[in-house]
C-alpha cells in the first residue's frame, strides 16, 4: 500500500501520529508532493490512501471512497489561499491569471468565484508556483498552501483575497480543500491495513488537537520560520473534520464546478464503514 502524503503544512495534523515504522514492517511506503500530484498517482493507481484535492475527489469519485472524519476545510478564513491582484476582484474581467500548478480544488474554486459571485470573465494560465513571476506575467495569481503563506509575507500593496473567507460569505458553508481517499478496490485488498491507517489518522488528528498543535508547531517553526503565535492562529484556524455541514458544503460546490462546466456530473458522497 502507498499512502499519499501532501508536502504542506496544513495537512500535518493528519499524519503527524503515525507509526511510520509498523506501517513500513507491514510494507507500506508514503510519497510525499503538493496535491496535485498525490491527485494524479492516485488516478494512476500509483497511490492507495491519502489526502487528496477534493476536486480530484468529485471527479473520481465512482473509484474512491472517504475516510469517515477527515478533511482540510475552513469556515471561513484558510489563511493560506490566496488570490494576489493588481486589481479589485470585481474588475478582473477581461484580465489574465496564473493558477498555480499544485492545486485543483482552489483552482476550481477562483473560477467558481468570479463566474458564479463575481460575474467576470477572466482567463487562466497555469503555471509553476513563483510570487514574483507570476505577477512578473500576469494581472493576479492564485498560489496555495506553504507558497501562499510566504507570498503572503511580501504582498506589499496587492490586493489579496481568501478564498475561504469568499466561499463562507457567499454561501454560509465550509469550504472543504482536502479529503482523505482511498481507492475502492483497498477495501477488498487490504481491508484491514486500510482500516489500521485510517484509524490513525483520526486518532493522529484527535491527538494533535488535543495539544493544541504544540508539537506540530514546534516542527514546522524550524522548517518554515514565522512565529508561535502566527501557526497557533493557522492551525485553529483550519478544520479537520467531515460533518453534515462540510457534506452541504462539498454537495455545493460539486453542484457549482458542474454548472460552471468543471466537473463533467454531480459526483456523490461515500463514506468508509470501519467493520
Ligand atoms: C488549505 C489548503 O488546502 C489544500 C488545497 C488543495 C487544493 O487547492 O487542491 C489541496 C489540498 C489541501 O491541503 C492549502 O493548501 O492552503
Amino acid at each position: 500500500m502507498n499512502i499519499g502524503e501532501i508536502s504542506y503544512t496544513n495537512i500535518i495534523p493528519l499524519y503527524y501520529y503515525l507509526d511510520r515504522e509498523r506501517l513500513m514492517d507491514q510494507g507500506v511506503t508514503i510519497t510525499h508532493a503538493v496535491p496535485s500530484k498525490i491527485n494524479s498517482l492516485m488516478e494512476k493507481q500509483l497511490v492507495d490512501i491519502g489526502g487528496i484535492s477534493s476536486f480530484s475527489y468529485g471527479k473520481n469519485a465512482e473509484n474512491y471512497s472517504l475516510v469517515p472524519d477527515l478533511s482540510v476545510s475552513s469556515f471561513g478564513r484558510v489563511n493560506s489561499i490566496f488570490l494576489f491582484s493588481k486589481y479589485k476582484i470585481d474588475e478582473l474581467g477581461g484580465k489574465r491569471i496564473a493558477l498555480t500548478s499544485s492545486s485543483e480544488t482552489s483552482v476550481a474554486l477562483l473560477k467558481i468565484i468570479l463566474d458564479r459571485f463575481f460575474r467576470v470573465e477572466s482567463s487562466f494560465q497555469v503555471e509553476t508556483p513563483n510570487f514574483e513571476k507570476m505577477l512578473g506575467n500576469y494581472d493576479a495569481c492564485l498560489l496555495i498552501g506553504d507558497d501562499a503563506i510566504a507570498a503572503f509575507r511580501k504582498r506589499g500593496t496587492y490586493h489579496v483575497y481568501d478564498l475561504g473567507e469568499i466561499w463562507y460569505q457567499q454561501t454560509g458553508l465550509p469550504m472543504i480543500f482536502a479529503v482523505m481517499a482511498y481507492r475502492n478496490e483497498m477495501e477488498t485488498q487490504k481491508g484491514s491495513l486500510l482500516s489500521y491507517v485510517g484509524k490513525s489518522m483520526i486518532e493522529s488528528k484527535e491527538r494533535c488537537q488535543r495539544e493544541n498543535f504544540v508539537p506540530v508547531i514546534e516542527r514546522v517553526l524550524t522548517q518554515h520560520g514565522g512565529t508561535f503565535e502566527f501557526w497557533e492562529s493557522y492551525f485553529n484556524g483550519l478544520n479537520y473534520q467531515f460533518s453534515g455541514e462540510h457534506e452541504k458544503g462539498l454537495n455545493l460546490y460539486f453542484q457549482l464546478a458542474v454548472e460552471c462546466g468543471l466537473l463533467k456530473t454531480m459526483p456523490s458522497i461515500l463514506k468508509f464503514s470501519y467493520k
